[in-house]
């Protein structure tokens, strides 16, 4: 299955991937960091699935979204007659559960199911029993249950059964987690947490601001994000999969089912300017909880609740989305210097002040502490935006970002009433500007470079405009707009920089276009007041999204296919702003 082949449910504590084949292929339970139940997206059914489709292997399915939820609607033709199948998980009660709806729409549809549960990544057979007119298997602190419409086959370790539909037939499979030392959950209805489900994401949906042309892409982009949403502390995933290859068949393969304090300014921008004040509040109230403590102590991203040690470790009996190894559980990049993060924190709480988001006590103290840190430490090397597991480097976008905390420091002492020493703060901002344009820009190539003295180029210097470092119509940033267009585009589309040149990241192999990336080309071309450029863009970027407008990290654009963890919450971030930039620069 390709990776654009999977559509999205969840239930804002963890999430789900229903392959076009009808198997749910990824799932973790009960939240989006904990073991997943079924991990065949990371090898073969073995490591757990849940196959609900037609018997004959020919049907052709069409897939879409039920209007604006979270409700995926497969509807197979087959020889005999056409089948629907409907897979959601209603917001969370007792239980996370997951349901599978098959509604008759034509004639007679043979289909089967095949459930294998594999509880710890693929890694542990439950003890599997009927128990009460249930299916019920055990293993460890798990347990899951299955309420289903048909007599169900226990063999070698998976559960089956082959059944008919005919025209207005609707049967429901209710699959429930619950931790095994609890008695057996109270059973649902799952006809009834249809329509709950429905009217729950209906009536969230309904708070969306945008109007623009571009309505569609940006609604599905929010409801992506919204299910990307831990609902308990309102911290927003990277994305619900890890080790989703950023090139198949290689190693940089990734977990990213945490929260990334940079991710945090254009999360809260989208959601801001979508009209979603609850959201955005939730966020940075997640972030001021989640950076509070010794500045000193910050981590560059957190788990969804907003604790600290995410350790890294393989899952070796894993042979990985299409033999790409390693699969990794945690990430150690938890545990890396990345400067750029104080400005980001910063600015968002800024933009957050701007826009007039309510808070008793925004944590003025804190945030100077996190600028006093910075000024003691904007100078040392760190491992940048990118994350690279190579050496430190003076990478030119941290210190624009400590530029950016600097500034924006300032700017609230100015004009939004708090207090500190504006003064040296605005001094710090002149010395840094100063230092990164003579140190991070080449003059005979007339752009920006990745790091002080590099030869490479990197594609967050496109954000340097936006973050208001220099005016679009600098030369300079002119310059490094073409520069990155020229050196880091893969047909079109833009890479993050070049792994090869300097020993940069210390990695095997390649990876794709970045999307997030391409998209700030789209906004840098929009500021620097060429739209159609833009546009065209944009537009472009747009019809990489799957058949249910799904968007992964990066584009293979060699291969014509999605790569990365899937879906991304970076580049479903970008739609919504950049479709904002294009419609309120009036293009
Ligand atoms: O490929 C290198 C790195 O990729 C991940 O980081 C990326 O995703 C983060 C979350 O969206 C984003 O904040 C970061 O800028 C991206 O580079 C991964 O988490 C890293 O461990 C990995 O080195």
């Amino acid at each position: 299955m390709r990776i654009e082949d999977y559509a999205l449910i969840g239930d804002m504590h963890t999430a789900a991937l229903v392959g076009r084949d009808g198997s749910i292929d990824w799932l973790c339970l009960p939240r989006f960091d904990s073991a997943a139940c079924f991990a065949a997206l990371l090898d073969e059914p073995r490591a757990g699935r849940w196959l609900l489709a037609p018997a004959d292997r020919g049907a052709r399915a069409r897939r879409r979204y039920r209007e604006d939820t979270l409700i995926l609607e497969t509807t197979w033709e087959t020889s005999g007659g056409r089948v629907r199948v409907l897979d959601f998980m209603p917001p969370r009660g007792e239980a996370p559960d997951v349901i599978r709806v098959v509604e008759g729409l034509r004639g007679r549809v043979e289909l089967r199911t095949e459930l294998t549960l594999r509880f710890g990544y693929g890694d542990i057979v439950p003890w599997t029993r009927h128990d009460g007119g249930q299916l019920a298997a055990v293993a460890g602190p798990d347990s899951a249950w299955l309420d289903s419409p048909v007599p169900l086959v226990a063999e070698d370790g998976t559960t089956t059964a082959g059944f008919a539909v005919s025209g207005g037939d609707r049967l429901a499979f209710v699959l429930t987690w619950q931790q095994s030392w609890l008695p057996r959950p109270a059973r649902l209805d799952a006809f009834e947490a249809l329509d709950d489900t429905e009217r729950a994401w209906t009536e969230w949906m309904r708070g969306c601001a945008y109007r623009g042309q571009y309505a569609h892409a940006v609604r599905r982009s929010l409801l992506t994000l919204k299910a990307l949403t831990y609902a308990p502390t309102g911290g927003v995933l990277a994305a619900p999969t890890t080790s989703l290859p950023e090139l198949v068949g290689g190693t940089r393969n990734w977990d990213y089912r945490y929260s990334w304090l940079r991710d945090a300014t254009y999360t809260l921008r989208a959601l801001l300017t979508a009209g979603y004040e609850e959201e955005a509040t939730a966020w940075r109230d997640w972030l001021l909880r989640a950076v509070a403590g010794h500045p000193a102590d910050l981590q560059i991203m957190y788990t969804v609740d907003g604790t600290r040690r995410v350790p890294e470790w393989r899952a070796d009996w894993l042979r990985g989305y299409e033999d790409s190894r390693p699969v990794r559980i945690g990430n150690a990049a938890g545990d890396q210097v990345q400067l750029d993060v104080y400005g980001e924190v910063l600015d968002c709480l800024y933009q957050g002040r701007e826009e007039g988001l309510h808070h008793d006590d925004d944590a003025w103290e804190l945030q100077r502490g996190l600028m006093d840190h910075l000024e003691g430490h904007w100078r040392d090397p760190d491992h940048g935006l990118w994350e690279v597991r190579g050496p430190r480097r003076h990478f030119v976008h941290s210190k624009v970002l400590a530029w950016v905390a600097a500034d924006r420091m300032a700017g609230a002492v100015e004009r939004q009433g708090r207090s500190g020493p504006a003064g040296r703060w605005k001094a710090l901002r002149e010395e840094i500007h100063r230092e990164v344009c003579e140190r991070g820009f080449d003059p005979d190539r007339n752009t920006f470079t990745q790091f002080y003295g590099s030869r490479g180029l990197d594609a967050a210097l496109l954000l340097i405009p936006r973050l208001g470092f220099l005016p679009p119509s600098d030369e300079r940033v002119t310059g490094t707009v073409e520069a990155v267009r020229r050196e880091l585009s893969s047909d079109g589309l833009i890479m993050r920089y070049s792994p090869d040149l300097d020993d940069l990241d210390e990695l095997a192999g390649g990876e794709g276009a970045f999307l997030a990336c391409s998209f700030w080309l789209a906004d840098a071309l929009a500021l620097q007041g060429r739209p159609d450029k833009a546009r065209e863009l944009f537009e472009r970027l747009l019809d990489l999204r799957n058949d249910v407008g799904l968007l992964s990290e990066e584009y293979d654009t060699g291969h014509g296919r999605q790569v990365g963890n899937f879906p991304q919450a970076y580049s479903h971030v970008a739609i919504v702003n950049t479709a904002s930039d294009l419609g309120s620069a009036g293009t």
